[in-house]
């Protein structure tokens, strides 16, 4: 296991002033040996260093340096999980990180239903600048999308109850549905959902519902080619199937933040790809 020596803290230093973002920074480390906790720990510490302001959700810094602890998913146990109108078939599950594929959990004519809905309204899709907390469009992330008010309609309250039953956690904590639609060769690189602890531009973010604790995708078409989510900390990519899904949780009931949940939307190789993204936080989201 490597350790954060005076050549480390050295290449840290460097890379921030480089202009690197944690996430590069963090992903270098664990390739190079280090637990991926450890890394996590030291990018924050570092990026922490300017323009912390003080919040009351931060975490005692003995769990932030600590191994991330796997409590319970909520998420029920069994081949099928009962959502509230539907039966939803469980297609895979994993501990570390923990994760679970389904399938059938949207019908065919709610993914159209959705595409039609979302296909004029599309706007470039945005990320959360770690320093202001601000939403930019950066080319990390290429898609466009459209963000559904929770609760807008009838048709959308139901596949929120529905998301909401199936990840058992409160509907009133999950942030409006995102549609998201790629083109070819339009990507979203590695990241974290999560706000990273300590980093400024968190605190803007986690004042709404504190941390963002699981990320339900849906995938509501085939895509021709490419398009898969990929999880490079753990070799793991998911394949785009309409009306299946990918849910994983990545912040436990102590607030630690798990980085093995690294992911991205790996580029459309041909044709085109719609998902539906829910986030959801340890709090009703306001
Ligand atoms: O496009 C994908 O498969 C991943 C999307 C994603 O990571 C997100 O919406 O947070
Ligand atoms: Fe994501």
């Amino acid at each position: 296991m490597a350790v954060l020596d005076e050549t480390w803290k050295n290449w840290l230093t460097l890379n921030k002033n480089r202009g690197c973002t944690p996430e590069s920074m963090i992903e270098a480390m664990m390739q190079a040996g280090f637990d991926p906790n450890a890394a996590n720990a030291a990018v924050h510490r570092l990026m922490d260093l300017h323009g912390r302001e003080d919040h009351t959700d931060s975490l005692p810094a003995e769990l932030v340096s600590a191994e991330y602890q796997y409590d319970p998913s909520p998420v029920g146990s069994g081949n099928v999980v009962r959502a509230s109108d539907r039966d939803v078939k469980v297609l895979m599950r994993c501990k570390r990180p923990q994760l679970m594929t389904f399938a059938d959990l949207l019908a065919d004519d709610e993914c159209e239903e959705l595409i039609v809905r979302s296909r004029d309204r599309l706007r470039p899709s945005t990320t959360v600048n770690p320093t202001t907390g601000t939403f930019d469009v950066i080319p990390n992330r290429s898609s466009k999308g459209i963000c559904f008010q929770r609760g807008e309609d009838a048709f959308i309250s139901r596949i929120e109850q529905r998301f909401a039953s199936l990840m058992n956690w409160p509907v009133e904590n999950g942030e409006g549905l995102q549609v998201l639609r790629y083109g070819i060769g339009d990507e979203y690189r590695p990241h974290f959902d999560y706000f990273p602890p300590g980093q400024a531009g968190s605190n803007v973010h986690l004042a709404h519902g504190g941390q963002r604790v699981a990320t339900l995708i849906v995938y509501l078409n085939d895509v021709e080619a490419g398009g898969e989510t990929i999880f490079p900390e753990v070799g793991l990519s998911v394949a785009p199937r309409r009306g299946c899904a990918v849910y994983f949780r990545y912040a436990n009931g102590s607030r630690q933040v798990d980085p093995t949940t690294l992911h991205g939307g790996a580029p459309v190789i041909a044709g085109e790809k719609w998902i539906m993204t829910k986030w959801v936080r340890e709090r009703a989201y306001v």
